[in-house]
């Protein structure tokens, strides 16, 4: 995969946590130059071998030809006013924040080429992601950059109608923390039926990592995945039973992403106010 960023064309990093570490972890095990990255990050200590690591933006420097803003959704105002200065008509914005919309970004980045919304998840690090994009505003070649950054983190999903950011942010940029709790409640429920904790856990997510895996290498549905597993009248359709009855876990889970779809809309409001 070629990255397109070199030292005199970089990628800079505003804000590299959890998740925009997470990205860029994988970016240079795919071949990304190190000294094509500049992390502008106040709380980091350390970075990358051969990554630049800033706690403020650097001054007197050509506007770097991607800037990922990799902060909280809560801080971003009082922080781009910081940065929009050193971005230029060459620079694609690329904001991995919940909620922040694509108008905000526009008022706050005046001086940037091209601007895109890229919601990813923490899987991304291990090539396994799923990222969502939108383009807010189309230039510096926007698709092209953010393109070949979403590529290496797993599945690239482009959509048209920004709202589905922010439906997104539920389903995929959340989700691995749903599974989480899935896949603990399996656990809790396996001591329940007496395994030892270690064992639980152990089985839980074979379990649920082996499910998935089959998932992903088959040619049909996890709904008839599932009823390969139920025999009639057998143990798994006594389950199915549980989780099926009055649309349980179809209810459950979709309350839960409605509820942080919300979420995200509130937090865009929360910036333009
Ligand atoms: N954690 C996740 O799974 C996902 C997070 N996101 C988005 O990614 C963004 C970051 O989330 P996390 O990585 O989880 O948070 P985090 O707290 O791990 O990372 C935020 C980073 O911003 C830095 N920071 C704080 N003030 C700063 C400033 N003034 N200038 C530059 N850097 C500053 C912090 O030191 C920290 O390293 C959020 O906007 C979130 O909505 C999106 C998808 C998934
Ligand atoms: O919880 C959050 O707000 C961020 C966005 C998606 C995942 N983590």
């Amino acid at each position: 995969m070629a990255f397109p960023f070199t030292p005199s064309r970089p990628l800079w990093l505003l804000g590299c946590g959890n998740m925009a570490g997470a990205m860029l972890s994988r970016w240079l095990e795919s071949g990304l130059d190190p000294a094509a990255v500049t992390i502008v990050d106040p709380m980091r200590t350390d970075a990358p071998e051969g990554v630049r690591l800033c706690a403020v933006p650097p001054a007197d420097e050509p506007a770097p030809a991607a800037l990922l803003i990799g902060i909280k959704p809560q801080i971003f105002i009082e922080t781009a006013g910081t940065i929009d200065a050193l971005t230029g008509p060459e620079t694609v914005v690329i904001s991995i924040m919940a909620g922040i919309d694509g108008a905000t970004l526009g008022d706050r980045f005046a001086r940037a080429g091209g601007i895109v919304r890229l919601m990813p998840n923490l899987p991304a690090a291990l090539g396994q992601g799923a990222s969502i994009l939108h383009i807010c505003r189309d230039g510096a070649n926007a698709h092209d950059v953010a393109d070949a950054l979403a590529r290496p983190l797993g599945l690239a999903l482009w959509v048209d109608r920004e709202a589905l950011i922010d439906a997104g942010t539920a389903v995929s940029g959340s989700g691995p923390a749903f599974v989480y709790r899935f896949i603990d409640a399996i656990a809790k429920g396996a001591e329940k039926l007496g395994f030892a904790p270690d064992q639980a856990a152990a089985l839980a997510l074979a379990t649920v990592g082996g499910a998935a895996a089959l998932a992903a290498a088959s040619d049909v549905s996890p709904a008839t995945l599932a009823d390969r597993v139920a025999s009639p009248g057998g143990t798994t359709r006594a389950g199915l039973n549980i989780l099926d009855a009055d649309q349980s876990i179809d209810s459950l889970v979709a309350r839960t992403l409605q509820a942080a779809s919300d979420r995200a809309v509130e937090l865009a409001e929360m910036a333009r106010n």
